[in-house]
């Protein structure tokens, strides 16, 4: 195998035979390494190569760093994999889709500074969007070797079934224990200053050393290759370090919320009412597991939140879908009408 093969990008039997299905002639295998504006960086079988995304009216146009792809000899993107998971987030322009940030995520780091506050709620929003994607969450409370406290057993508590870690990129600690748990393409999220680059670059290693050589005479670093989002893992794996992961916004992620709030759900289905909003209503197990101490107050908050969020997230898309639909139904009416006049002025 050659050295700048798909291998360390990811690339398996699994994948490689769906290829084999779908791939059309004169196409090879391509996975999306970064995006850049109707252009694209691509991991082939020869190296990285520039690519033409589709039109943004074609059917690809939602394109996004992770995704596995076909290109032709022109290096234009032709083909898309099914993806295995995406991570989304409700779109800024308001159009009546999420914006996909990664593809075929298949760990998502959830990072939170030890050192400051940590905000539980913010966890369990990014835990709602990493469930959601079909990715793996892990939480991660990073700069530990700043913090006096370690809040680990708190954090664990609001996670239910996903690893909780606490590392220090400056020391190394907790990085070994990190590096084996992750699992295929890792991606980082979390708010600004949570340490997600400089975790990044510890996981990178070696890999990172090579790209950022100093220069010898001024002792300046220099950025040796251009940036690239998607890398390979010195032990496997490979890593999205993409900026825009930032963003928290949910988009319709009600199984995401169900998973995050798993606890509250499996209360909730021994409430004596099967409507119960868990505030007074008698023989209800939520607000029993609160007055035993098994759940907070704030968590069910957070919980009803998100909910909420979802729920309006949803109904603002469905009034989009529909007037989308609407304004297609009026065009193709129109078009037929057009087409009528034609017909009977030719007659
Ligand atoms: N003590 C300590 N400081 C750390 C550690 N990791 C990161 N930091 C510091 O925390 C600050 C923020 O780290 P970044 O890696 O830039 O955080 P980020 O999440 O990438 O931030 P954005 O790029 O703004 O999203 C920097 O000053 C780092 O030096 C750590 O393990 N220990
Ligand atoms: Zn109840």
């Amino acid at each position: 195998m050659v050295e700048n093969d798909l291998i360390p990008y990811g690339l398996n039997e699994a994948l490689s035979d769906e290829y084999e299905r779908i791939l059309t002639d004169g196409c090879v295998p391509a996975r999306v390494i970064r995006m850049d504006r109707g252009e694209c960086d691509v991991a082939t079988f020869t190296g990285i190569v520039r690519a033409r995304c589709p039109r943004s009216d074609s059917e690809l146009s939602g394109l996004c760093t992770g995704d596995w792809v076909g290109i032709d000899q022109q290096s234009n993107v032709r083909q898309l994999l099914p993806r295995r998971s995406a991570i989304v987030r409700s779109s800024v322009s308001g159009r009546s889709e999420g914006h996909v940030l990664a593809a075929n995520v298949d760990t998502v780091l959830i990072c939170t500074a030890a050192d400051g506050d940590v905000d539980l709620n913010r966890i369990e929003r990014m835990l709602a969007l990493a469930w959601e994607s079909n990715a793996q969450p892990i939480v991660v409370l990073t700069k530990a070797d700043a913090a006096e406290y370690v809040p680990l057993d708190e954090v664990r508590a609001v996670a239910p079934g996903a690893v909780t870690l606490a590392v220090s990129a400056t020391t190394g600690v907790g990085l070994d224990v990190l590096t084996a748990t992750l699992e295929g393409t890792v991606a980082l999220i979390g708010p600004s200053g949570a340490g997600k680059s400089t975790l990044a670059n510890a996981l990178l290693g070696a890999e990172v050393f090579a790209t950022n050589a100093v220069r010898a005479g001024d002792k300046k670093g220099r950025h040796t290759t251009v940036h690239r989002e998607l890398r390979p893992l010195p032990g496997g794996g490979t890593l999205i370090d993409t900026p825009g992961l930032r963003g928290i916004g949910l988009w319709d992620a009600s199984e995401g919320i169900e998973r995050t709030f798993s606890d509250i759900e499996s209360f909730a289905g021994r409430c004596r009412f099967g409507d119960c909003a868990h505030r007074s209503e008698p023989g209800c197990a939520v607000r029993a597991a609160i007055d035993s101490g098994e759940l907070t107050e704030r968590r069910l908050e957070s919980y009803r939140k998100l909910a909420k969020e979802n729920e309006w997230m949803r109904a603002r898309t469905d009034k989009r879908l529909q007037a989308e639909r609407e304004r297609v139904w009026k065009d193709i009416t129109k078009q037929q009408r057009r087409n009528y006049r034609d017909r009977s002025s030719r007659r």
